[in-house]
């Protein structure tokens, strides 16, 4: 089995590790690069993965997933180019940097896929979307797919659409929170006990969030069934119309996309 190495072991990269460790990699075909030693030991004690220098991981691994800040990304690149060799798959899972900034910090023949997930991977629900970069075989993107698949859907897209995945699912889990937050709080404003709010809250999103799937009902008719003739559901709909929510979200994603282009642009 081949070997995989995960440089930047936060939120994401740690997301990603325990997927693996879950979906049954053995933990010495895999690698963590990680800088600060106390995290470090703590996902050496975690995982019972071996943490090494970059530069180590990078050379050892035939995969390498690249998971610090898109800040952080040219320092980490060229730090682990001197290991690289072609012919080894290097992902990138970071907001906004390109497959063509990554091909020009590292040697000839290294196949680069750009990926935006997300964090329901951490429960195996995640939403990947990957593209290739321009020495990128079909076996190469596979093997990337499969890494991905292990925390969840993985679609393919051109890498001219990832700005805007990342601004719909790359983000999306946040704006999703956001609104459960929302609506915890609103019950707690009308009188629910909080533990019943969020309960109520919480199953009625994992509800919806099943029939969405299960049905492949359009959203729109699963919002009019519940939506009665002068009913309560009309008088809340008409409030979210006036306080231009649908307008809000809108605006929200095209900020997330547009900070998504100037992340490759370094700023
Ligand atoms: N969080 C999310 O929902 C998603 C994140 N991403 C992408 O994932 C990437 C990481 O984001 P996230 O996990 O949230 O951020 P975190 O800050 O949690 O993780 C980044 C990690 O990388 C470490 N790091 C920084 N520089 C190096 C280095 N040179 N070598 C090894 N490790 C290093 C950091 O250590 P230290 O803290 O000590 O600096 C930190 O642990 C970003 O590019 C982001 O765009 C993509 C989709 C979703
Ligand atoms: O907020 C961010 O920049 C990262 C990328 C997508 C989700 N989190």
């Amino acid at each position: 089995m081949s070997s995989t190495a995960i440089l930047g072991a936060g939120v994401m990269g740690e997301t990603l590790l325990s997927g693996l460790v879950r979906a049954g990699r053995r933990v010495d075909h895999l690698l963590v690069g990680e800088k600060r030693r106390e995290r470090a030991v703590e996902l050496e004690e975690r995982y019972g993965v071996a943490v090494v220098g970059n530069a180590e991981a990078a050379a050892r691994a035939d995969t390498v997933a690249v998971v610090v800040k898109p800040q952080d990304m040219g320092d980490l690149l060229d730090e682990i180019a001197p290991s690289l060799r072609a012919g080894q798959l290097l992902v990138s899972l970071a907001a906004g940097i390109t497959t063509a900034f990554i091909e020009s910090r590292v040697p000839e023949g290294v196949a680069v896929v750009r990926v935006m997930p997300n964090t329901p991977a951490l429960v195996d629900e995640g939403m990947a979307a990957v593209s290739p970069g321009s020495a990128c075989s079909e076996a190469q993107l596979a093997e990337a797919e499969e890494l991905m698949a292990s925390v969840g859907r993985v679609v393919r897209i051109p890498e001219r659409q990832q700005d805007a995945v990342t601004a719909i699912s790359g983000s999306g889990p946040a704006y999703i929170f956001f609104v459960v937050e929302s609506m915890i709080e609103a019950g707690v404003h009308l009188g629910l006990p909080r533990a019943t709010a969020s309960e109520l809250v919480i199953q009625t999103l994992v509800g919806s969030g099943k029939m969405l799937r299960e049905t492949g009902t359009h959203p729109t008719v699963l919002r009019e069934q519940v939506t009665s003739p002068g009913g309560t559901t009309a008088s809340a709909l008409r409030e979210l119309e006036i306080h231009r929510v649908r307008a809000a979200f809108l605006a929200a994603m095209e900020a997330a996309r547009d900070r998504s282009r100037q992340l490759a642009e370094g700023s």
